[in-house]
């Protein structure tokens, strides 16, 4: 078989997740991305302003690469940033999982936030292909590339708070959580591992959503963004809280103690947050910045790295399933 497992470490502000790809025999540190479905590196033929203290894929040193002629790429995450580029096909290998023809994406421009953030070199996307950018043909991930010679057709992601975790592709492996894993059905046809979450509690009382958008399990996305009148609920029940529009969301006095937060993963399993966890950032000597954040009406909602840290998650793409376990 052709099982893998890599780090996952954090950032220094836990905003993202990155860990060691080799294409084409060149190590980069990509951030795995189960919110999107283009695998893309920074690469030598973009302007030196933007690639600026990033590693590069250097096609032209890969005994490896093809080129896919007239192919492009070109997206557009939530957050606002871009990037787009040229296409070829190369040996990936992630933790010794290997696809020998993985479709390749070399970014000849990105936006400034990529450029900015130095230690991510490209994204590693994880979601389902029907969301991929490549014209004129969308390509597979490297999960559906390999998912028929894993052990089983699964991914693990065991994020954590400020320590390294990992990705295991292959084996779900027991020494990295307790109890049950609670399954819940997957719904591809927006190309995320999304699936029905129609409750929330606030400090252990559970509440139906007026809206109830349909989640997804996103690793790439650093917050929890749920429906706007979940998110008001929430803040309701922490008296400093006040949304703080110069900031872009919910901030709150450091000192106060928050309520736990719990979300419905399917229909028979809350994940729930202590309150402790779920400060995002400090932005000041006394304020700080919610985890939990409103989607603005966009009509899903994402459950990011702020909730997925305190859970091992099991992305099953054999009985199109997500599932999570405590640890
Ligand atoms: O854009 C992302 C995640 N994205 C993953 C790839 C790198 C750049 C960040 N998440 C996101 C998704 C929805 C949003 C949002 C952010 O802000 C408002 O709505």
């Amino acid at each position: 078989n052709e099982n893998g497992e890599v780090d996952a470490a954090p950032e220094s502000n836990e905003s993202e997740y990155l860990s060691p790809v080799t294409v084409g025999g060149q190590s980069l540190n990509l951030d795995f991305d189960t919110g999107s479905a283009d695998f893309w590196m920074f690469s030598s033929s973009m302007p030196l302003s933007q690639s600026q203290g990033h590693s590069t894929f250097n096609a032209s040193k890969s005994s490896t690469w093809s080129v896919y002629k007239g192919a492009s790429w070109e997206i557009s995450y939530g957050d606002g940033s871009s990037a787009s580029g040229t296409v070829g096909f190369d040996t990936v290998d992630i933790g010794g999982a290997t696809v020998t023809s993985q479709a390749v994406e070399l970014a000849t421009g990105v936006s400034g936030s990529f450029t900015s953030d130095v230690n991510n070199d490209g994204l590693v996307g994880l979601g389902f292909s029907s969301i991929n950018t490549i014209q004129p043909q969308q390509q597979k991930t490297f999960f559906e590339n390999i998912m028929d010679d894993l052990e089983q057709p699964v991914f693990t992601a065991d994020l954590e708070d400020n320590a390294t975790g990992s990705y295991n592709f292959g084996t779900i492996d027991p020494s990295e959580y307790t109890g049950d894993i609670h399954f819940t059905a997957v719904d591809k046809s927006n190309g995320f591992w999304e699936f029905a979450s129609d409750t929330y509690t606030v400090g252990g009382n559970k509440s139906q959503c007026q809206t109830c958008s349909p989640a997804i399990a996103d690793t790439g996305t650093s917050l929890v963004l749920v429906d706007d009148d979940v998110a008001a609920a929430y803040y309701g029940q922490v008296s400093s809280a006040v949304y703080d529009s110069s900031q872009g969301g919910y901030t709150y006095n450091c000192t106060e103690s928050l309520p736990t937060f719990g979300i419905a993963i399917g229909s028979d399993y809350t994940a729930t947050l202590q309150g402790a966890d779920i400060t995002f950032a400090q932005i000041d000597s006394q304020t700080c910045f919610g985890g939990i954040q409103g989607n603005s009406g966009g009509g899903i909602q994402i459950m990011g790295d702020i909730l997925l840290k305190q859970f091992f998650a099991v992305f099953d793409g054999g009985n199109e399933t997500f599932g999570v376990a405590e640890k």
